[in-house]
């Protein structure tokens, strides 16, 4: 396909992802079924295109008047990939399957894109009922924290270093390019091309072998922050699909055991030949068997309890960009009550001496700092480890890492603007002994 057509097409399941209120996965998943002619590169070239128009969706519909999906997607052209107006009127040239040819209005919007007088949620690209919410996290720096938000991730790994050494690892991925992590001493950093496709890494026989996993730098900080130790007793409450399960198994050297606890059940799934790849021997699925109390022998012995909680992933929005325009306020209503819950059960399984740590990949208070001080007023026994602290389970990189996050008494939020990571929050508290 000509990169004409692949504009056309871009705009054509916007315009599906619009009319049918349906994710932007579906629809493109959909728009390839449709056109199966279209390969591989066409296919990654397309969702490029309508991944960065969500990204830079509401500051391209400034700049052209309209939020029509042709006017996102012409927008997102000079917004985001710095296309002045006459490249994108030759790619508009109205030809067999090029878009229809520039309006005169479009002609002279697309000349001078201007953002200057838009409001913050505007500049920002985020949903403007979340501003409130933002702004008293980040103050004015609520718009610049919102533009990095709206840039591509990196791809992120972390080396198991239960099987290879991260200098093996990068040497074994030496046509991907890594480069070390900024902060993490187990991470590797690939940048993604100019089309933000990402190299197939799960055919990488490094990560076959299990030498390296898919996990983001700031989720990688934060399962260190909480400093498990080898020989410790640990709970993960959340464990999900197990990345900081995973990553917990590395750093006790899989010394001590770990109890891997989710609600559903079908998140843990995974695990089971995740824990296998990685050669990891001290972890324990415990799979919740509807009303039985699986966890009750672990009342009050645990060094440590990691909540990962579940959250509205708003630290995620470069990775999912989709989910940044869905999420609603009842969604954030309803992660709060979740959290609240899961962080009061978590405190019962510490026993006195040992550490709590609570993780969203969220930016909002509601779900950080203020889940934080929910429990501490009903747990007078628990104190948080003041985040400068914490950090210093990185080594050599602690200082440098508390002083680019932002901080507070309750914990360290990183983001991409600050720390390059996704955004983190991450509050390790201690119980009196
Ligand atoms: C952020 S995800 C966990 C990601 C995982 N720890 C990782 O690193 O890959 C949050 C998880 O919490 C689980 N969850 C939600 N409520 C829970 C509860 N009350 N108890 C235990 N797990 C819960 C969800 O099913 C979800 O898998």
């Amino acid at each position: 396909m000509i990169p004409s057509a692949r504009i056309s097409a871009a705009i054509e399941v916007l315009a599906d992802i619009a009319a049918r209120r349906r994710p932007a996965g579906e629809a493109l998943k959909d728009w390839g079924l449709g056109h199966r002619f279209a390969g591989s590169g066409d296919r990654a070239a397309i969702a490029g295109l309508v991944y960065d128009t969500l990204r830079r969706r509401a500051s391209a519909a400034h700049v052209m008047g309209s939020e029509t999906p042709r006017a996102l997607v012409l927008g997102m052209l000079a917004v985001m990939r710095g296309l002045d107006a006459a490249a994108i009127a030759a790619l508009c040239s109205g030809e067999r399957f090029a878009p229809s040819p520039l309006s005169p209005e479009e002609q002279a919007r697309l000349a001078a894109p201007d953002l200057s007088g838009a409001p913050p949620f505007v500049q920002g690209d985020y949903p403007q009922w979340l501003h409130a919410s933002l702004r008293h996290v980040f103050a004015a720096d609520a718009a610049e924290e919102g533009r990095a938000l709206a840039a591509r991730a990196p791809l992120d790994l972390r080396v198991n270093t239960l099987k290879a050494e991260p200098d093996a690892a990068r040497a074994a991925l030496a046509h991907l390019h890594p480069e070390p992590g900024r902060f993490s001493p187990l991470a590797l950093r690939i940048v993604l091309d100019a089309e933000g496709k990402a190299p197939p890494v799960s055919a990488e026989p490094a990560f076959l072998k299990g030498e390296v996993e898919v996990q983001d730098e700031g989720s990688q900080i934060a399962a260190i922050l909480a400093r498990p130790a080898p020989g410790e007793q640990v709970l993960d409450l959340c464990a999900g699909a197990g990345g900081k399960t995973l990553e917990f198994a590395a750093l006790m050297d899989n010394k001590g055991q770990i109890y891997a606890y989710d609600a559903d059940i079908r998140r843990l799934k995974p695990l089971h030949e995740r824990v296998a790849r990685a050669g990891v021997r001290n972890v324990q699925v415990r799979s919740p068997r509807g009303a039985e109390d699986v966890l009750g022998d672990l009342e009050g012995r645990m060094d440590l309890v990691l909540v990962d909680a579940p959250c509205t992933g708003t630290g995620t929005w470069r990775r999912n960009p989709d989910a940044k325009w869905r999420v609603r306020p009842g969604a954030l209503a309803q992660r709060i009550a979740e959290q609240a819950k899961v962080l009061e059960q978590a405190a019962h399984y510490v026993r006195p001496g040992g550490r709590l740590a609570y993780v969203t990949c969220s930016l909002l208070d509601e779900e950080n700092g203020a889940q934080v001080r929910a429990l501490l007023a009903k747990r007078s026994d628990f104190h948080p480890i003041a985040p400068t602290d914490a950090a210093l389970a990185l080594g050599a990189q602690g200082a440098a890492l508390a002083a680019a996050a932002l901080t507070s008494r309750e914990g360290l939020l990183m983001t991409p603007r600050r720390t390059g990571t996704d955004g983190f929050f991450v509050s390790v508290l201690r119980r009196e002994g």
